[in-house]
């Protein structure tokens, strides 16, 4: 119930939107069955009267029933126009909604979840919330409203009739989808986990296809997949099952109703307290009044799921991020001498200091080369200078102001970092660079890739700078998605730069391409410089080492000229 009234807190800024959906739904019914019993009763008058050979006046009865299906079409035209508008804006607003509260979890907090299953939340789930008012919603406003002006009208012809199509109607429309509830709740749930396992594994097995073929694990893989694809047929069946049985029973209630209706109508209609062509009108009557309801199991049942979807998505949303906002706003720092004193961190409150006790001063402009074993510790200064993870102890300042108050938006706009996985979109090269800044025309475009080195071989490239360059930047050589992404840093013009292992993985050629773009990028910058190249280190003027997360001091003023001569060979 929390989570549904939550829900519906969201879905408030759509609530004219939604309350014109449910207004035409309510019409759209109306019409139908008005349509069916008036019919019913003009086919009957007709027979009647000209077998008695007295004459009715059927112009108005006639008008009647060509207005009625028409405010039927048009109405479910309108209906739907409006329903799924309201349902397509929803969705928009909740897909922003999900992606606000999921940016500050990255990538601290989401280092849990499978890629799958993020984005089985972000699709899938976000979409099966918009169930709930297309199909739980809208449905059950329009089958209570309905059904009371319905009893209504026909309580006028009889009451008892009333009273039976009533009771038809509680049983089909209440308790024939909570017992569907009850048996399908069960169901829903494990149906939203199973669906969202089999999507991580399937994204997973694609993305580690080449591991699995170089393995000879395919087979093992498929049969996993194949596992949780039957466990999902399973749960699917038994609910496909249970809804068949539950749309059978309830057709099985309407014509029950409908013939106790006429049961009870033939002595009315004898008596003459019925008119005989309103015996007609009451078979019609009430078969269409069933229509009201008709959505209703199907509401109860998605109830479950869309619940379900909810909740995964609210685990979410309430997640604390890793790393606190600061609580006052403080100016942001205008100089960028960076200290470190006595700071610890780890990952999680059992784990091994991940850094233990740093003391570093990198006045504004240095380059300071960082090395170390693998697991040393050198991304994890990284992590906590780009406020993507929290340390426990000691004190960092920039600029004179400590870390803890400077927001975490503003240290990743004063840090430009080039790693050795820079994420480059599947999408064109200038768009790639239009991240670091939008605003970029072609010439401020062509002068970062000069910079970097590499704007003769993009405008070689038959598209140019509308060359797309393929999920992850696959279609560009590791060396050119390296330039590209420092082309990228260079437009973004931080006085701070990070560089994470930035050769790594590169042939010779590469990297000389690679540092001196570089070598370019870092003059007037603060750089901090992870490597295990030692020949990388030319490019720096002093070195620290970090060994299991203490850090030791190795290296003065570098011989520059040695970095330097290395990009002429
Ligand atoms: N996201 C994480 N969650 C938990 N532990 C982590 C995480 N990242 C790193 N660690 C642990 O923290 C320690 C330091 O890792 P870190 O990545 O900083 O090393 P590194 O020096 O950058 O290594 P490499 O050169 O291999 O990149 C290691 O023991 C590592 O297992």
């Amino acid at each position: 119930m929390k989570d549904l009234l939550r829900l519906l807190r969201l879905f408030r800024p759509y609530a004219l939107w939604m309350a014109a959906g449910i207004a035409l739904s309510i019409l759209v019914v109306l019409a139908n069955v008005g349509l069916l019993a008036l019919s019913g009763w003009f086919i009957a008058a007709m027979a009647i009267s000209g077998l008695t050979g007295n004459l009715i006046e059927y112009f108005t009865p006639a008008a009647g029933i060509r207005a009625l299906a028409v405010i039927r079409a048009g109405g479910r035209y309108a209906e739907r126009l409006v329903t799924h508008e309201a349902t397509l804006r929803l969705l928009s607003q909740l897909r922003v909604w999900f992606y606000v509260h999921l940016e500050p979890l990255a990538p601290a907090r989401l280092q849990y979840y499978r890629g799958g299953d993020l984005l089985s939340r972000i699709r899938a789930d976000i979409d099966s919330l918009d169930n709930l008012y297309l199909r739980v919603i809208a449905p059950s406003i329009a089958a209570l409203v309905t059904t009371m002006l319905m009893i209504g009208f026909i309580s006028i012809f009889s009451a008892r009739i009333g009273m039976i199509d009533l009771a038809g109607l509680v049983l089909a429309g209440v308790a024939l989808p909570l017992a569907t509830r009850v048996i399908g709740r069960r169901g829903g749930g494990q149906a939203v986990e199973l669906r969202a396992r089999l999507r991580g594994l399937v994204a997973d097995s694609v993305r580690g296809l080449g591991e699995l073929i170089v393995y000879q694990a395919s087979t093992r893989q498929a049969g996993a997949i194949g596992e949780a694809s039957e466990a999902l047929i399973r749960v699917q069946r038994r609910q496909v099952r249970l809804s068949g049985a539950a749309a059978a029973l309830s057709g099985l209630l309407m014509h029950l109703t409908m013939w106790i209706a006429l049961v009870v109508a033939i002595p009315l209609i004898v008596s003459g307290t019925l008119a005989p062509p309103d015996f007609a009108m009451i078979a019609f009557f009430v078969l269409g009044s069933f229509e009201a309801i008709a959505a209703l199991p199907l509401a109860f049942q998605v109830l479950g799921e869309t619940l379900a979807a909810a909740r995964r998505i609210f685990e979410i949303v309430d997640t604390v991020p890793a790393v606190a906002e600061p609580a006052r706003t403080i100016p942001a720092p205008t100089t960028f001498d960076l200290d470190l004193s006595g700071v610890r961190m780890r990952y999680a409150p059992d784990a091994p200091w991940a850094l233990d006790g740093i003391d570093l001063a990198v006045p504004q402009g240095t380059h300071l080369g960082i090395i170390g074993a693998t697991g040393a510790g050198k991304t994890s200064l990284i992590n906590v200078l780009l406020r993507f993870w929290e340390f426990q102890d000691g004190t960092i300042t920039l600029g004179g102001v400590s870390l803890r108050d400077i927001p975490g938006e503003t240290m990743q706009q004063v840090c430009a970092v080039v790693a050795q996985q820079t994420h480059l979109f599947n999408t064109s090269i200038r768009r790639n660079l239009l991240l670091a800044r939008p605003d970029a025309d072609d010439a401020a475009l062509h002068d970062a890739l000069r910079r970097a080195n590499i704007l003769d071989e993009i405008l070689a490239l038959p598209q140019g700078l509308d060359t797309i360059v393929g999920e992850t930047g696959t279609r560009l050589s590791g060396g050119q998605a390296r330039r590209v992404a420092i082309a990228r840093a260079v437009l973004k013009d931080a006085p701070i730069l990070i560089l994470d292992e930035p050769t790594e993985g590169l042939d010779p050629v590469s990297e000389r391409a690679v540092m001196a773009a570089l070598d370019a990028l870092m003059q007037g910058r603060t750089t901090l410089l992870i490597t295990h190249r030692p020949e990388n280190l030319g490019f720096v003027d002093r070195v620290v080492r970090i060994d299991r997360g203490r850090l030791r001091e190795i290296g003065g003023a570098s011989t520059r000229e040695r970095g330097l001569s290395s990009l002429r060979t």
